[in-house]
């Protein structure tokens, strides 16, 4: 677990787990792992926030399911403090990253760090879970807040959506 004590934007907060596994999913044409309610993270490079696979080779996954650091209790939010970079020490297979959280802003001392998950409720009616991270999605919004910056402790749907309507009202 590495831990930075500045919390300022960009910091470095926690590598996820260390244990890999390996699972062949070959019998499977599709995988969903948005909301499978458990522990697992992809490590096999699939391409840019694609969650739902079709696949014939084997893929990696991490499994914080009995094992692992804090970094597996981290909730879903629709608007995130933390951003999900994989990082490459000892190895620069795609496959086998450091999964490392890093703040995206400012984060207050006390409030709770989330990532997003990139969860989309009612793709998938079978697994479905309603968000509760209490974020109003606007399109827009996340564009939005990330170009103000603002320090938000809590998300603040009012002023979010405020600041949507203000500046992307053409997304809207
Ligand atoms: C990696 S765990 C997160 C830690 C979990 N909340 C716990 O207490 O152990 C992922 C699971 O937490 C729940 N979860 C996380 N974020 C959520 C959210 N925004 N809305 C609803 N459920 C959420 C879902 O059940 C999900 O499968």
């Amino acid at each position: 677990i590495i831990y930075f004590l500045n919390d300022g934007k960009g910091s470095l907060i926690m590598t996820y787990v260390i244990k890999y596994i390996s699972r062949l999913l070959s019998k499977l044409t599709h995988y969903d792992f948005r909301f499978t309610d458990s522990y697992l993270f992809l490590l096999t490079y699939v391409g840019k926030k694609c969650w739902f696979y079709s696949f014939s080779w084997g893929i990696y996954l991490l499994d914080a399911t009995k094992e692992g650091n804090v970094g597996r209790f981290l909730n879903h939010s629709c608007w995130p403090n933390l951003f999900v970079q994989s990082v490459f020490v000892e190895t620069h297979n795609r496959n086998f990253p450091l999964v490392a959280f890093f703040t995206n802003r400012h984060v207050k001392a006390g409030t709770e760090l989330t990532w997003d998950y990139g969860y989309e409720a009612g793709s998938m009616p079978e697994t479905e879970i309603s968000c509760q991270c209490g974020v109003q999605k606007l399109a827009g919004w996340e564009v939005e807040a990330n170009r103000l910056a603002v320090d938000y402790a809590q998300p603040d749907t009012g002023r979010l959506e405020e600041h949507s309507r203000a500046h992307c009202a053409s997304e809207l």
